[in-house]
């Protein structure tokens, strides 16, 4: 596949489901190679939009297209799914009886045995499931089932990867595991992949294009640092990350600041904001700074402990850092 060919594309779906207009009008284009995250609240569409592109639900309206061949209805097919994309559910739908490298293996059934062999030592390794290779998979924690999932569907060489929340429910050491996952699967295997999350942090992580998704409709599509730094509206910009909205009495748009542009001064020239330390919360490798002043309240952060609740405090930020939406 070459890079930039366009590996998979919805155009104009809509779908409706118990009634309810679920998704609206969705375009999409995702690149060979390149990694798109879905970004949206519990119950915008995220999930029904993944089985609509994986070919196990259809739209009322609008197509999917596969390299540019648009694909048949599944109602038309004898098995949902499509063999070049893999979408991998919340359930991960393992053998529960059979081990790591039996739920990989089962995947190369067809394939001989010196490659079987040398794919499941690969994936893997990819996965970083040598520890539990022999475990059976109902005894897996919730991180190994899932990667055992990513890995069984890496054995069929999917060009296109769908998952379903790939980090919610996991701990900080499997959300690594992960991390380390997927970055070989980029490096390695080059795969395109379609995630969904409601994490923005995760979006903002993983994604070379994030399309962020509200009650079925995409309002945003561009890079991660596109759409946090320049969000559509304060939807998108409280979505991807914490804000501080300042009230200004010049025009009716909204102002805000990111807590990360706000930093302390002690020269009243330079001084933009007054206000007192209200809360300050320990976040583990940084504190956030809650102050009050002016019948506002005003959130940033420092690395160090060197403020006080009662605190008068003069803050600074660059002209260009206070963005209106
Ligand atoms: N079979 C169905 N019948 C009726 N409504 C449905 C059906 N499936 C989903 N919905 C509704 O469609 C909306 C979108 O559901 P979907 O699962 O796609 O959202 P989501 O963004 O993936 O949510 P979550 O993050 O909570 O999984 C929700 O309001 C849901 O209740």
């Amino acid at each position: 596949m070459n890079p930039g060919e366009i590996t998979l594309a919805a155009q104009s779906l809509t779908k409706t489901l118990g009634g309810k207009p679920v998704l609206t009008d969705i375009n999409l284009q995702l690149h060979a190679g390149e990694w798109l995250g879905i970004l949206g609240e519990s119950g915008s569409g995220k999930s029904t939009l993944l089985r609509i592109l994986g070919r196990f639900l259809d739209a009322e309206q609008g197509d999917v297209f596969f390299r540019n061949e648009k694909l048949r209805a599944v109602s038309g097919e004898l098995m949902p799914g499509h063999k070049a994309i893999r979408l991998i559910h919340q359930e991960f739908e393992l053998f529960p009886n059979q081990t790591v490298e039996e739920n990989i293996a089962y995947a190369l059934r067809f394939h001989d045995p010196v490659y079987k062999k040398k794919s499941v030592e690969e994936l893997i390794a990819i996965t970083a499931l040598e520890s539990v290779r022999t475990q059976k998979a109902k005894l897996l924690s919730g991180g190994e089932k899932q990667r055992t999932a990513i890995a069984r569907a890496l054995a069929g060489q999917p060009d296109v990867l769908l998952l379903d929340e790939p980090f919610a429910h996991l701990d900080n050491h499997n959300r690594n595991v992960l991390a380390t996952a997927i970055e070989n699967l980029r490096r390695e295997h080059r795969t395109s992949c379609i995630f969904v999350t409601h994490e923005a942090s995760d979006a903002l992580a993983w994604s070379d294009s994030i399309a962020v998704l509200q009650n079925g409709k995409i309002i945003q599509t561009g890079s991660p640092q596109e759409v946090y730094n320049a969000p559509v509206s304060s939807y998108v910009a409280e979505l991807t990350g914490d804000i501080n909205w300042l009230v200004s009495e010049s025009d009716t748009k909204q102002h805000y600041l990111r807590p990360e542009k706000i930093r302390l001064t002690r020269n009243p020239d330079k001084c933009k904001w007054k206000g007192k330390v209200t809360a300050i919360r320990f976040h583990g490798n940084y504190w956030e700074i809650v102050c009050t002043g002016n019948h506002q309240q005003l959130a940033f952060y420092r690395t160090r402990p060197e403020l006080e609740v009662g605190q008068e405090v003069m803050l600074n930020y660059a002209a260009k850092d206070l963005r209106s939406v």
